[in-house]
């Protein structure tokens, strides 16, 4: 009988994620090669935590290589294809707050809803001669935000996987799609967030995963374990 939770092994979440754990009676240390993925735990006997990054965690959910995990909602609904089934969230930690958004250049004065950038995206191959670009490590947030929920049909991503906001000064993109917290970063590269171009506001969750048949013992221990959440 073991039951599995995945954490951050570093980064902003790392150390939220160890005091979460602590505040369920869950007490995780590191082990005694530190280069290990595996921890000591002690308050909760059949369970391993491991130590994995961020989207690491969010791709085992998605795969049921682990029965829980704590990683930000941004990665596991970009991750996950179907995570309303896939995957619970059991409880949202309040911590790792960041919003996934939709930011223009500032120069683009007339454009401040996801209406106005719809009418710029119509017309700009015709202007252009090419597609309006967006710049974004989340492709399913971004497709599923501007075509399923704004019809909007006519734009490429461009994968950016990091300093994302200095695409358009950059001339790789036109617009972007990244997550924000204090706005600092989307302020000093000219950057403005649409009225409308909220896509997510994200926190870390404990997450658990529905991909894998557990027996009557697992299923208690992940029951009794999630309830110390609620
Ligand atoms: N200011 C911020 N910038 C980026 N991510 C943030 C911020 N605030 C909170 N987060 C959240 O932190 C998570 C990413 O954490 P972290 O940066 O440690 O992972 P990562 O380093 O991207 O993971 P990996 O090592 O797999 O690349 C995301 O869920 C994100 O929403
Ligand atoms: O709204 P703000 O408070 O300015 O934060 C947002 C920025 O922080 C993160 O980058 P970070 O420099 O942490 O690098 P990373 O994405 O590689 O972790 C994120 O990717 C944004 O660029």
């Amino acid at each position: 009988m073991t039951v599995s939770l995945a954490i951050p092994s570093k980064g902003r979440l790392n150390e939220q994620a160890i005091a979460a754990l602590a505040g369920a009676g869950i007490s995780v240390a590191p082990a005694e090669n530190a280069r290990s993925y595996r921890t000591l735990v002690s308050g909760a006997p059949g369970l391993e935590v491991l130590l994995l990054s961020a989207s690491e965690i969010a791709r085992e959910l998605r795969d049921g290589a682990i029965d829980f995990g704590i990683t930000g909602e941004d990665l596991i609904r970009e991750t996950v294809p179907e995570p309303d089934s896939a995957v619970d969230i059991v409880a949202r930690l309040g911590f790792g707050h960041a919003d996934v958004v939709v930011a223009v250049p500032d120069a683009w004065v007339d454009v401040e809803t996801m209406e106005d950038l719809s009418d710029v995206a119509g017309s700009y191959r015709a202007r252009h001669g090419r597609r309006l670009r967006i710049a974004t490590k989340y492709w399913r947030l971004t497709q599923s935000f501007f075509t399923r929920l704004h019809g909007i049909q006519s734009y490429r991503i461009v994968e950016s996987l990091g300093a994302t906001e200095g695409a358009p000064a950059a001339g790789s993109a036109d617009i972007i799609v990244d997550i924000t917290s204090t706005g600092s970063t989307l302020t000093a590269n000219h950057l403005k967030i649409l009225t409308d171009g909220v896509i997510l506001k994200s926190e870390a969750c404990l997450v658990r995963s529905n991909r894998v048949e557990r027996d009557a013992e697992d299923a208690a221990l992940m029951a009794e374990l999630a309830g110390r959440f609620g």
